[in-house]
């Protein structure tokens, strides 16, 4: 629409000129106007056609299309929730399905001007939700369906201006975040309740805006000192040029503040629901297999506070805690271990550093999630060679990670700038491919997890 409005205005200055021009004899025709005057121009301003691709009646026939088939599948999901059928609460691929869908309609109807206009709010919003969640404005305002609070009094409670709040407030209420239901006042919604305490999603956010967003503004100054290359080692990495600590890894950088690398791992649990533990790979031939061996049953290789072993276990009837092993830093371990759960209670966990002798050999299954995607190719096939070399002839190693299709979905894209920050990439099933025959193992089976790019790939010994 704007860009219509500039051209019906650029026309008519253009004709102007012509005609004040042609009427003194100094231009004799409009094309030569256009030929000498301005640059070769994007569309011509006097026909309003010439060099602009506007949708044939053929391509719009095309949008229709798309857009009444996005429309009776969200149809088709309204039927099913009022009849009953579904949950997009408790049925995250078909939730991710729907959210696909609804986007694809949206950009089917978008202008290419409209982009921006979704950007820059965007950002706005971000902030916002950063300072609330750090001033514990959301903590601040009551719950339930009734429940609203004035900004005068929101502002007092946190010892803020009260023009501040209004202010930070606005974005989130237009973007419906939160609610304003009379003039002064504001409500929580469903999505805002979640940053009211230390959730994973709140630590989520948090993480993005503190370490991710640094980054990623410093990445010209980056690139402009270091050249247009692809970093890939894991201690000259942007996220260290930004903080000013080059020559450390992101894990050493964060073991100096303690709050920061606490945030890094809950946020990990964040994305728990795009990354089960094992989705359709079935874990109990670990359990019969194994029963009379002394042998650990799963270790999970840079495995946090333990959440997908707890995961694990709930999901293989049968697995015994005491012969599963969780390995971490030693002081993500030594805190893991301080607020471990009752069902963690006989689950073994070891201080390791993966990039040197695996501890514990010869168990029956070895698993990584979300750890390889965190190093560039070298570091890797360093790592899997590490864990190659404490696995048996009959071991397996299970890799939890995205899988990028071609071309790649915006959420694993994203993660793929987010790794690229710190030296690691998101990669293709070729990819992984060439790093575990490089550690000396082989692919036996990929398991794609429905309604994600996440999958677990099974390897053995080559
Ligand atoms: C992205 S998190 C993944 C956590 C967990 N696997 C999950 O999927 O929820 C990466 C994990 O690797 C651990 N880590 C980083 N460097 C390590 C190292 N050198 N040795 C062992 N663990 C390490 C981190 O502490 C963190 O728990």
């Amino acid at each position: 629409m704007y860009i219509f409005e500039t051209a019906l205005a650029s026309r008519s200055l253009l004709c102007a000129l012509y005609n004040l021009c042609s009427s003194n004899n100094i231009l004799p025709h409009p094309s030569s106007l256009l030929e000498y005057t301005i640059p070769p121009p994007a569309f011509d301003f006097y026909t309003m056609s010439a060099n602009i691709e506007l949708p044939t009646q053929n391509q719009s026939h095309d949008v229709a299309d798309k857009l009444q088939s996005l429309a009776s599948l969200l149809s088709d999901t309204a039927t099913s929730i009022r009849a009953g059928s579904l949950s997009l609460e408790s049925n995250t691929p078909e939730r991710l399905k729907i959210i696909s869908a609804a986007k694809d309609a949206v950009d089917l109807i978008k202008a290419a001007s409209d982009d921006i206009v979704d950007w820059i709010p965007f950002l706005a919003q971000f902030a916002a939700i950063r300072l609330f969640v750090k001033w514990k404005v959301f903590q601040n305002m009551p719950t339930g369906e009734e429940a609203r609070i004035s900004y005068g009094d929101l502002a007092g409670k946190v010892g803020a201006d009260v023009a501040l709040i209004a202010r930070f407030a606005a974005p989130l209420v237009a973007a419906k975040f939160l609610r304003q239901p009379a003039p002064g006042h504001v409500a929580h919604t469903p999505r805002s309740q979640v940053y009211t305490t230390d959730s994973p999603i709140s630590a989520m956010m948090q993480m993005f805006f503190d370490e991710t967003l640094p980054a990623l503004c410093a990445m010209p100054a980056y690139f402009d000192q270091f050249g247009l290359r692809e970093p890939t080692g894991r201690l000259d990495t942007i996220s260290a040029f930004a903080f000013g600590q080059l020559g450390r890894s992101v894990w050493d950088i964060l073991s100096d503040h303690p709050d920061r690398l606490r945030n890094m791992i809950l946020a990990m649990a964040a994305m728990e629901q795009r990354f089960p533990s094992l989705g359709s790979y079935d874990l109990s031939w670990v359990v019969t297999t194994a029963r009379d061996s002394g042998r650990a049953l799963l270790v999970d290789v840079g495995g946090g506070k333990g959440q997908a072993v707890k995961a694990i276990l709930q999901a293989t009837p049968g697995l015994p805690a005491h012969r599963c092993v969780v390995e971490d830093l030693p002081e993500v371990v030594e805190a893991a271990k301080s607020s471990v759960s009752p069902e963690m209670a006989d689950v073994r966990f070891v201080g390791m550093d993966f990039h040197a002798e695996q501890p514990v050999k010869g168990a029956m299954t070895y698993y990584i999630r979300r750890c390889l995607h965190d190093y560039g190719d070298e570091e890797c096939v360093g790592m899997l060679q590490r864990i190659s070399d404490a696995m048996a002839a009959d071991s397996k190693l299970l890799i939890v990670e995205q899988v990028l299709s071609n071309p790649p979905s915006a959420f694993a894209t994203a993660a793929d700038i987010a790794m690229l920050l710190i030296g690691g990439k998101e990669r293709t099933i070729s990819g992984f491919k060439d790093i575990t025959g490089r550690a000396g193992l082989k692919i036996l089976q990929v398991y794609r997890n429905k309604g994600t790019d996440a999958a677990l790939i099974e390897c053995a010994k080559a």
